[in-house]
């Protein structure tokens, strides 16, 4: 792999020391690194390049997924580290950077390949993005590159904004903007999974699928984001980015041996086909929900209007469900439910594909212990596949039994998300990141309910912490005849659903 400078903005912050120094060190420990790679962390504290490695290995030791024992193996990594005062809007700052940079380049006799990497505020991407431009480090005879993270944009018009802006330093196959949920194993499995299996290929249309729910759970309640978090709630938090890019991942058709540009293309396809959204329908189709007090995993909770730094009057959503349609030849009719919250029962991320039951229309058997075939994907946080089929009981002749084949990995050493992504933005692999194509359409078809929400023309529904969310959320889906898979409520049914269980673990 090319030789490359890391160039970390926001080096001393959260999401650096928790996802992306370990996503670092894990790569480097499988050789997935370019042999010649140095890092050059920024931020505006005071801080020595000695103090700066020790860091990074306190980042390693506490939330590597690989624990940190062969010392000599962690000198080597740390001995590329080095760290540079920069305050994003002094120009001085980052002149020295780049004598510091050209210094290590002809040092080493690196080629100068820059990866620029924003880890802070967005309010900070559009000045660092004019800075390096104007200071000259963008300007190298290697290749540059961008990674930045979300939020992209606040809403449509500020998204295009951001994106014009950034396009004055950075082609648009510079920039790699970050989903982390295109990093994850199973969502990035999707895509292969459809490719190279007939079976699944012949099943993908609205001829056998009869709705697909999304769903991302999250038990965690605002924590210290409150700032953040009161300005953008789940649609923007969530929704916009990562619940429309599992939508794009499992919707997309791709022919064998796609490429990057057929991935990003069809992706493009899905959202173009998305049925919008006018404000006046958003009330039918989304429900907007806030968490009151209650308790998770037995433990009480405050509500969200009683959270540190949120005031007691915000009418913010900490939960967001939806049904869309997708107006294309394969999905027309199928109903794509998705919903995502805090404070929710349980931690899970799956997608649950609900299939048809054309035999049951048309036989009189009595066959009401019958259920629907599910393919379940579960994305986090565990990984699997599972398939509910329905077979005779034979004990019981005329009853159906229900029988789910599950695919469970039980890998520990699979990538996290980040590394995936670091590992595919050094070798200038674009596919699992988001185009701007993909951004502007999400925003475009997000927009009337930011309008909606803000204008309150659709209720706040409250729902007690620890629970699935509102009920209105059971109601979007019990008005098509349909519930959501794998909730308590329907936990009656998931059980005698179970029947038989054929696990297949595997290690490979
Ligand atoms: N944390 C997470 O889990 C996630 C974060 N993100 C996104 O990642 C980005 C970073 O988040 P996070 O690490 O949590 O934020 P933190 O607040 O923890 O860190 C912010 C970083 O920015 C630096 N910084 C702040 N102001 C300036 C400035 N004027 N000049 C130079 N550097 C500055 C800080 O360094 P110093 O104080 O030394 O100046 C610090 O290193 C944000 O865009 C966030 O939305 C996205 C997904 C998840
Ligand atoms: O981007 C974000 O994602 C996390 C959830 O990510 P996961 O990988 O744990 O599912 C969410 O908690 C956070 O609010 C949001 O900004």
């Amino acid at each position: 792999m090319e030789a490359t400078t890391f160039v970390l903005f926001g080096a001393t912050g959260d999401l650096a020391k928790r996802k992306i120094y370990p996503a670092l060190y894990n790569l480097f420990i499988d050789q997935k690194l370019p042999q010649s790679f140095s890092v050059f962390g920024l931020g505006r504290r005071e801080v020595s390049d000695e103090a700066f490695r020790a860091s990074v290995e306190h980042s390693l030791r506490t939330f590597s997924r690989r624990e940190v024992s062969d010392q000599e193996q962690l000198n080597s990594f740390l001995s590329g580290f080095r760290y540079s005062v920069l305050d994003v809007g002094h120009k001085e700052d980052y002149k020295k950077l780049l004598g510091m940079i050209e210094q290590r380049e002809k040092e080493l006799d690196l080629a100068p390949n820059r990866m620029f990497y924003l880890s802070v505020g967005p309010e900070f991407f559009e000045t660092i993005a004019t800075n390096i431009k104007e200071s000259g480090l963008g300007a190298t005879s290697g290749w540059k590159r961008l990674m930045i993270e979300k939020p992209f944009g606040h809403d449509l018009q500020s998204a295009r904004d951001l994106n014009e802006h950034l396009s004055k330093t950075f082609e648009e196959n510079e920039v790699f903007r970050i989903d982390h949920y295109l990093g994850k194993p199973m969502v990035q499995k999707l895509e292969v999974l459809q490719q190279s299996n007939p079976v699944l290929q012949a099943l993908w249309s609205n001829r056998y699928i009869a709705n697909v729910q999304i769903t991302a759970n999250e038990t965690v309640g605002v924590e210290e984001r409150a700032g953040y978090y009161d300005k953008v709630g789940a649609v923007r938090d969530m929704f916009q980015n990562h619940m429309l890019q599992l939508l794009m991942m499992l919707a997309i058709h791709l022919p064998k041996n796609s490429t990057s540009k057929d991935v990003r293309f069809k992706k493009k396809m899905v959202m173009e086909s998305l049925e919008p959204l006018e404000k006046e329908h958003v009330q039918s189709h989304v429900v907007r929900g806030q968490y009151d007090a209650g308790s998770i995993q037995g433990k009480p909770v405050v509500g969200y209007t009683s959270e540190p730094s949120i005031p007691q009057s915000s009418m913010n959503d900490t939960f967001i469900a939806a049904r869309l349609q997708i107006d294309d030849v394969f999905w027309r009719d199928v109903p794509f439910y998705i919903r995502t919250g805090k404070r929710l029962k349980e931690k899970s991320t799956r997608i649950v594909i609900e299939f048809k039951e054309p035999l049951k229309q048309q036989t009189k058997v009595n066959d009401d212990t019958r259920v629907p075939n599910l393919l379940v994907f579960e994305i986090s946080p565990n990984e699997g596949i599972s398939l509910q089929l329905n077979t005779r009981d034979p004990q019981h002749k005329g009853e159906f039994k229900p029988i789910q084949i599950d695919f469970h990995s039980i890998r520990s050493d699979v990538p996290e998300a980040y590394e995936n992504l670091i590992h595919d933005a050094l070798h200038g692999d674009p596919t699992f990141f988001a185009h701007w194509d993909e951004v502007e359409l999400s925003w475009k078809w997000v927009q009337p309910i930011l309008n909606a929400f803000q204008e309150n023309a659709v209720p706040l529904h409250h729902y007690s912490a620890g629970s699935y969310g509102p009920a209105e959320s059971d109601a979007l889906l019990a008005r098509d005849g349909y519930h959501w898979w794998f909730d308590s409520k329907t936990e009656k049914e998931n059980t005698d659903a179970k029947g038989e269980q054929y696990a297949y673990h595997t290690n490979h």
